[in-house]
């Protein structure tokens, strides 16, 4: 059993820490195996799925004022003892039933397991397609029918809409409330929306809203104050959450690691008008400046500016105003203009639309319109590309993902992917991943990786392999990388008269049709990862018959667990399906990582693209770039906690928030 308390506190949160010596991340490791060995063991939970549909069996006969009036006296009991088991199993117990009749799905056995795992606190690791939308109706429901504000966490808007829109219903039969909050809605929408019992919302939302509720109530975030205007009627009114009770994370390793290696920023439009000149300045000397001679790229570093580069700066700025005279300042402007010019490109980390830069999420593949880059970036690629440069902005709150989601009084997450991480997500959130076995094994056949020296041949190979399943009447769906790389893709499929259909951040208007019509019979689609986590692609009756789904993948990510996620599109909930990579060595990581020696294996590879020796060094290499990309991120998220770490320490001494 566990409780939460919210002791009458009108926004309750945890203080939240994050521990940083070696000592106590190791601590945290010891105490959350020993917990996890007590509370969740497979025989508690065998044990509490049995009783679960005991219980669900003694109510199949109630007539429907029986079982309300079961439901109305198990709220009460929730409300009173709180989360006590054998309360949580009769609330399993109504969960099940209901989902039975309301949504023609029963919980199977393992996802009662992965209820109960979230309940207590722990990150449910299931595979892909284990029905993970379902399984988290029961702790949500638990915890609202106990009266807990539960907030499912997701990585993208569709998912948030489309898993409250098909577990609606479900809550509603069960007196629970839900609500939708989204990015574009205004603050009073976001309210109603964030006042529901159960609230589907996007990490960042969630995010930023808290960090503008922290911006409201300043210094009134403390609970005597907020107790106070509880009292007396104010301060609360333009708040949008009901503080941070439990929170309930889709999609884990994206949310707690993938997307935990930029802080979230609240800004304004800063009051300094000479920032702008300044960076248009930036811009012009970057531009002066000789790649090779003056700075030097290589790999994920940002542009160094070498000695010569220097020495030519020095030059350039001595007739400009005083701001240009400062060595580092200069430097680090000049900098900053030569990353926003090499290292991000359009259709890869933004598009243009409407005449303005938008960013492109690179771990969901989706279009963030209220998002800009900080530190003059936006400006400086916007001046790149020559569109209306917006104002530069000023910080006003700013929080990491680490931090913010320690706050909640109870967390949990799930996710198909989260092996790899385990220890990270344990140390940082004090999250202990349990695995629970598959409903039924994976019928999904991995064919053998096909590499190429050239990405050329390596596409040409993909429409051989998209032509075959499409004679044979299987849909396939083809992974990219970047918008730019499915649109390449698309032009050849077109060439070769293959009908298909791309969705990316510059085509999303119609996601639902296309991925409603992806597992048609005969069907191709070309997505980025907006296809990626998450995605549901419902096979037609005949494609069962076809082999299900094929995936190709076509490029491999920063992190194997996206690759993975890609993968999980096909042959979920026992379904065939079948797995395919065809890579090359001019693909993005392998351009980034030792380059030198990716060129050689490419020459290597182009002579002899049968000799076995060189196809398997050539997959060395490339999974070596790949491991090293992931362990740069890692590096960046320890740095990022540590310099969070600092700042609130700091800040603490002065009064202010972060
Ligand atoms: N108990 C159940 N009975 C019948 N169908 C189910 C059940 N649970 C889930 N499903 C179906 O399984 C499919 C996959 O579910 P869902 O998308 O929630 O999986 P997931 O685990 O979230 O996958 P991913 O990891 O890819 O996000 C859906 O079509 C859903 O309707």
């Amino acid at each position: 059993m566990f409780n939460l308390s919210l002791h009458g506190d009108p926004y309750p949160q945890q203080p939240g820490h994050l521990q940083l010596s070696w000592l106590d991340r190791m601590g945290e490791r010891v105490r959350l195996a020993w917990m996890r060995h007590k509370q969740v063991n497979g025989w508690v939970l065998g044990r509490m799925a049995k009783r679960v549909l005991k219980a669900q069996t003694e109510r199949e006969s109630m007539t429907p004022e029986a079982l309300r009036e079961d439901l109305q006296r198990l709220t009460l009991a929730l409300r009173r003892d709180g989360l006590e088991d054998a309360l949580v199993e009769q609330a399993f117990a109504h969960v099940r039933l209901t989902a039975q009749r309301v949504l023609g799905m029963a919980h199977f056995p393992v996802q009662l397991k992965g209820g109960y795992i979230m309940l207590m606190g722990y990150l449910a690791e299931m595979d892909t397609g284990e029905g993970k939308t379902l399984t988290a109706t029961l702790p949500a429901a638990t915890a609202a029918l106990a009266g807990f504000t539960v907030h499912v966490v997701t990585v993208n808007e569709y998912l948030a809409r489309r898993d409250a829109q098909l577990m609606t219903p479900l809550y509603r039969a069960l007196g629970v409330t839900t609500g939708v909050v989204t990015e574009s809605m205004d603050s009073d929408e976001k309210q109603l929306g964030y006042r529901a019992n159960v609230v589907y919302c996007t990490s960042k939302t969630l995010v930023f809203d808290y960090l503008r509720d922290r911006i409201q109530l300043g210094e009134r975030m403390k609970p005597m104050a907020m107790a106070f205007d509880a009292l007396v009627g104010g301060g609360r009114g333009q708040v949008m959450l009901q503080g941070l009770q439990y929170a309930i994370v889709d999609e884990a390793d994206s949310i707690f690691v993938d997307e935990a290696r930029t802080p979230l920023i609240i800004s304004a439009p800063s009051k300094d008008a000479s920032e702008l000149a300044f960076l248009h300045t930036a811009w012009s000397l970057s531009q002066q400046l000789q790649q090779g001679q003056d700075y030097t790229l290589s790999g994920e570093e940002p542009p160094r500016i070498t000695e010569a580069g220097s020495a030519q700066l020095a030059q350039l700025c001595v007739d400009l105003p005083p701001v240009w005279q400062g060595q580092h300042r200069r430097e680090e402007a000049v900098a900053q203009a030569l990353t926003a010019q090499h290292s991000f490109d359009r259709d890869v980390h933004y598009i243009i639309r409407d005449d303005k830069v938008m960013v492109v999420d690179e771990t969901t593949g989706r279009v963030m319109p209220d998002r800009a880059w900080e530190r003059g970036l936006q400006q400086l690629i916007e001046i790149k590309e020559g569109v209306a440069v917006t104002p530069p902005k000023e910080t006003l709150a700013k929080i990491s993902f680490q931090l913010f989601f320690r706050r909640f009084l109870r967390l949990s997450g799930m996710s198909g992917t989260c092996r790899e991480v385990g220890g990270e997500i344990a140390e940082v959130y004090g999250l202990g991943v349990v695995r629970v076995a598959p409903n039924r094994p994976s019928k999904r056949k991995n064919l053998p990786i096909a590499l190429y020296a050239w990405r050329a041949q390596a596409d040409a190979a993909v429409v051989q392999a998209v032509r075959r399943c499409h004679m044979l009447g299987q849909p396939v769906l083809v992974g990219t990388r970047s918008i730019a790389a499915s649109e390449l893709l698309s032009q050849s499929f077109s060439e070769a008269g293959l009908p298909h259909r791309v969705l990316n951040a510059k085509q999303d208007q119609e996601e639902n049709t296309i991925i409603a019509e992806a597992g048609y019979k005969g069907g191709i689609t070309i997505a980025t990862n907006m296809a990626g986590r998450g995605t549901d692609i419902k096979l037609s009756k005949e494609v069962q018959a076809c082999g299900g789904l094929h995936v190709i993948l076509t490029e491999r990510h920063d992190n194997r667990r996206v690759d993975r996620q890609l993968a999980g599109r096909c042959a979920r909930q026992g379904d065939p399906g079948s797995w395919q990579e065809i890579l090359s060595l001019e693909d993005e990581l392998t351009q980034k990582f030792l380059p030198l020696l990716g060129r050689t294996l490419r020459a290597w590879l182009a002579l002899m693209p049968h000799f076995f020796l060189a196809r398997w060094l050539g997959m060395v290499y490339y999974r070596w770039a790949q491991s090293y990309a992931d362990r740069g991120h890692r590096r960046v998220r320890r740095q990022l906690m540590k310099t969070d770490f600092q700042l609130r320490q700091s800040l603490s001494f002065t009064g202010e928030m972060e």
